[in-house]
């Protein structure tokens, strides 16, 4: 049996992504919006629209801490960001219920998700989604590295020096496996699993594309932000 090992330098990467992950968070007041405002599919829209925005703020500061990112060539940085946005939002959505929030959030938040426009051929994957990641049992590195790995996906579109990324998700990567085992001694196909999940994530950001242009049609705004990480407008 081969012995995993974390080295101090893997320590030290482990480190710098868990607290960049648990730093950004969506604030609290934006959150608890969810139990207070009204329950009609507009204002559950511009809702959520809000915790999207809010959700790529929290995803643009993650990012920017990831060990080497800044270094990356300027478009591709931003080519990685509007690449990996949906997934990495996905994923986070997927915790957020999995996690359970406090006091029934994750009902009010599913039952607002349910109701703001978004037609039922989307919502069986996301939330087929939601239940896969939830099952997992993911601890918070796991996750803050997932979201690092996701981010750091090197064949997204128009990305120019792939290498470069290859070369900062390949730290990430193997760490993620040496805690995997380290976490889930009694399941070695874990880590595989999760990568599984990104597979999955990818089918997501056609769903999300179809899902926009239909609250589109239907003449739904979103913010400028929003407007700029997924090209619409
Ligand atoms: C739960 C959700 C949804 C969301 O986007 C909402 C959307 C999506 C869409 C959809 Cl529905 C599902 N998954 C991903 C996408 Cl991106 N697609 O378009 C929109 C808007 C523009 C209508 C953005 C963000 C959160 C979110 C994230 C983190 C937390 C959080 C914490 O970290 O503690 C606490 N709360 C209440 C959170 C809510």
């Amino acid at each position: 049996k081969e012995k995993v090992e974390i080295t101090k330098e893997q320590q030290a990467l482990m480190k710098v992504i868990a607290d960049a992950y648990n730093r950004h968070q969506i604030p609290q007041d934006v959150a608890k919006k969810l139990l207070q405002d009204q329950y009609s599919a507009e204002e559950n829209f511009l809702l959520l629209t809000e915790m999207a925005t809010s959700q790529v703020q929290v995803l643009v500061e993650f990012t920017k801490n990831i060990p080497g990112f800044l270094s990356l060539n300027h478009e591709d940085q931003i080519a990685l960001l509007k690449g990996s946005a949906v997934e990495a939002m996905f994923l986070r959505s997927a915790q957020v219920f999995s996690k359970k929030m406090p006091n029934g959030h994750n009902e009010v938040l599913e039952d607002r998700i349910r109701r703001s426009g978004i037609s039922e051929e989307f919502m069986t994957p996301m939330f087929n989604f939601y239940k896969s990641i939830g099952v997992l049992h993911m601890v918070q590195e796991e996750q803050a590295l997932l979201t690092a790995i996701t981010i750091l996906t090197p064949d997204r579109p128009y990305v120019k020096d792939q290498q470069a990324v290859e070369r900062l998700q390949e730290p990430m990567l193997d760490l993620l496996r040496k805690l995997c085992v380290l976490q889930h001694p009694q399941k070695p196909q874990y880590f595989a699993c999760l990568l599984g999940r990104l597979t999955e994530l990818r089918t997501l950001n056609y769903y999300h594309a179809e899902m926009l242009t239909s609250w589109r049609m239907n003449d739904h705004k979103f913010t400028p932000l929003l407007c700029e990480i997924w090209d619409v407008e």
